[in-house]
């Protein structure tokens, strides 16, 4: 019986993959006989295959990134490769090009169409799905709700949660002494309700469910299930999605085999939960709630119903919008803690340093008969900060992104490139149409912004980087970890005073050190996304894990 289904679904996904390999392969080469420009003359890698180009070998990368590491070190800062069918994608690290492509260039160089369609698989219509003035309708109706100052009232949200999974590991202790815990399912656990609470004023109970309420167990692992390690049919598959049009690939969320049910799944999980938190948090929500409550879904009603009605954005937009911020919002987030959390356990030094530091500002809180760190406390702490920034440079969660210049274009370059006949390019004409990955890791490594030990997790080095003299990208000390200019991340300040209020609740209260049992952590590349997650090497289908050792500090 199960290898009559398993026939079926197989012969189900050949026959489909065959039909839109096929129809991508037609207007592929329509499109050819049109294009007259191309960046063939860039230096890069040879093609290992005229079907599949370089996508199979990266969407397969056992740690991420580390093909885009191997070619900056032998094509520079930037190169080309092949995707699917032959096609020319265009690959930079390079900072005045990343600043053009990203920050300058407004909504000139749009998303690739994989992409967005993977993003609208998951979370339907939200924004990070639109594009151009779409996206701009759904940015001005979330902006309100991520002000600085509004975010700032989310601190003491925050210190409860964080302390709650503090007397989580403290009651743990009490029984073993010693906890030996899957770091980022705690966390993730934790993050979640944060964006529950913050985002809804809703309680996920993921803490408390120890993982097991629905919506905690239907993201559990999602990247991993869906698109760790893909097989070829699904990468050759997926590459046709850039040459078919939007109606038709609406269509994949109705194919009836893996991975396609399982993000079917969790989405109509998921709308089940928006629309019952829009039953109760809409227009008809008792007058007393309305007045309190300050959570972000909130204030975006309130921003959407002030709106010129046709400028609103409808029910099935809110719904993709708060499956959008809990995605967005808690595995980026939890994911950048456990890594560092799990490099402090590696750098024994620098977490005693740092936990010296926040004993030092506990103190003066203390002694002015306070009872939590406020902003200014936190911000006080550089050492944490640093270690926060160093994280989101050396772990990027979101590797890169795809964009497309809709016009053409010509896209200046920091680091000069020797063309394929030896001439020296500082600035590269682009077609639109021309894919461009922008590598945000590989950025990350660039000597000469990080420094000679750009290889290695060194928070220090912000002791000496001079980022005013730097190319100014992205919104924070020149990370593109969270993206730059009109599509950048929403939520980058709301994660960074979480993840200030979290690190210096947990490592005041504990000691991190390496698991007991040996092991080595790998950087899982979820393509789907351009995500990364931990798991432990040669043990990937236990899903994303960062096994580590938490007792008490002293
Ligand atoms: C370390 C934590 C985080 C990282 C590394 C991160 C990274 C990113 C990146 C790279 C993008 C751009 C994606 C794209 O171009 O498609 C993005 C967009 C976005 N992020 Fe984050 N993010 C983080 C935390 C958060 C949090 C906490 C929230 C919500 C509370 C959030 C909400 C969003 C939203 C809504 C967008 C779409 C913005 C738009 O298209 O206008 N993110 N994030």
């Amino acid at each position: 019986m199960i290898s009559i289904l398993e026939s079926t679904s197989l012969s189900t996904t050949t026959y489909v993959s065959g039909a839109f390999v096929a129809l991508g392969l037609l207007l592929l080469a329509l499109r050819r006989v049109f294009d007259r420009r191309g960046v063939e003359h860039i230096s890069g890698p040879p093609s290992p295959s005229f079907l599949f180009g370089h996508d199979y070998a990266y969407a397969c990368q056992e740690e991420a990134c580390s093909l885009e590491f191997q070619w900056m070190r032998e094509y520079g800062a930037t190169w080309r490769t092949r995707g699917a069918f032959g096609r020319d994608v265009l690959m930079t690290v390079d900072p005045k090009a990343i600043q053009h492509i990203m920050q300058k260039s407004s909504y000139n160089y749009t998303k690739k169409m994989t992409f967005v369609h993977s993003a609208w698989l998951l979370s339907g219509p939200g924004i990070v799905t639109v594009l151009g003035k779409v996206h701009q309708r759904h940015r001005k109706i979330m902006n309100p709700a991520f002000s600085a100052a509004h975010l700032r009232t989310f601190l003491p949200l925050f210190q409860r949660i964080a302390s709650k999974l503090s007397d989580k590991w403290k009651g743990e202790l009490v029984a073993t002494g010693e906890l030996n815990a899957l770091l980022n399912r705690w966390l993730s656990r934790a993050t979640l309700d944060v964006i529950g609470e913050a985002a809804f004023n809703y309680d996920y109970n993921a803490l408390d469910g120890a993982g097991r309420s629905p919506i905690a167990k239907g993201y559990e692992d999602i990247f991993k299930d869906v698109d760790y390690l893909p097989n070829k049919a699904t990468v050759l598959f997926r590459a046709t999605w850039d040459y078919i049009p939007a109606p038709v690939l609406k269509l994949i969320r109705y194919i009836p085999i893996h991975p396609w049910t399982r993000l079917r799944n969790l989405n109509d999980l998921f709308r089940q939960y928006g629309w019952r938190i829009i039953r109760e948090q809409g227009p008809n929500m008792d007058t007393e709630k309305k007045s309190t409550t300050k959570d972000i879904m909130s204030i975006l009603i309130k921003a959407n119903s002030s709106e010129d009605p046709k400028s609103r954005l409808d029910d099935e937009e809110i719904i993709a919008e708060m499956f959008t911020l809990t995605l967005a919002g808690h595995e980026t987030t939890s994911n950048t803690l456990s890594f560092l959390l799990y490099e402090l356990s590696r750098h024994q030094e620098y977490q005693a340093r740092m936990r010296t530091e926040i004993r030092g500002v506990r103190a003066r809180i203390t002694a002015r008969g306070g009872n939590e760190f406020t902003i200014e406390d936190l911000e006080s702490l550089t050492l944490t900060m640093n270690a926060i920034k160093e994280t989101l440079r050396f772990h990027s969660i979101v590797v890169g992104m795809p964009r497309v210049p809709e016009k053409d274009d010509v896209i200046p370059l920091a680091h000069p490139i020797s063309s394929t006949t030896g001439e020296v390019i500082t600035e590269i004409p682009v077609r639109a149409g021309q894919v461009i990955h922008v590598s945000f890791a590989g950025y990350h490594r660039l000597p000469d912004v990080w420094g000679e030990d750009a290889d290695v997790w060194n928070p220090d080095r912000f002791f000496r980087i001079e980022t005013g003299k730097q190319t100014n990208v992205g919104v924070f000390s020149n990370f593109v970890s969270t993206a730059a200019g009109v599509r950048a991340c929403i939520g980058w300040r709301f994660s960074l005073i979480e993840m200030q209020a979290f690190v210096t609740e947990l490592v005041e209260n504990f000691q991190f050190d390496p698991p007991a049992e040996k092991v080595e952590i790998q950087r899982a590349f979820a393509g789907f996304v351009f995500g990364m997650f931990p798991v432990v090497k040669g043990q990937a289908d236990r899903g994303g894990a960062m096994p580590i050792r938490i007792s008490l500090a002293q």
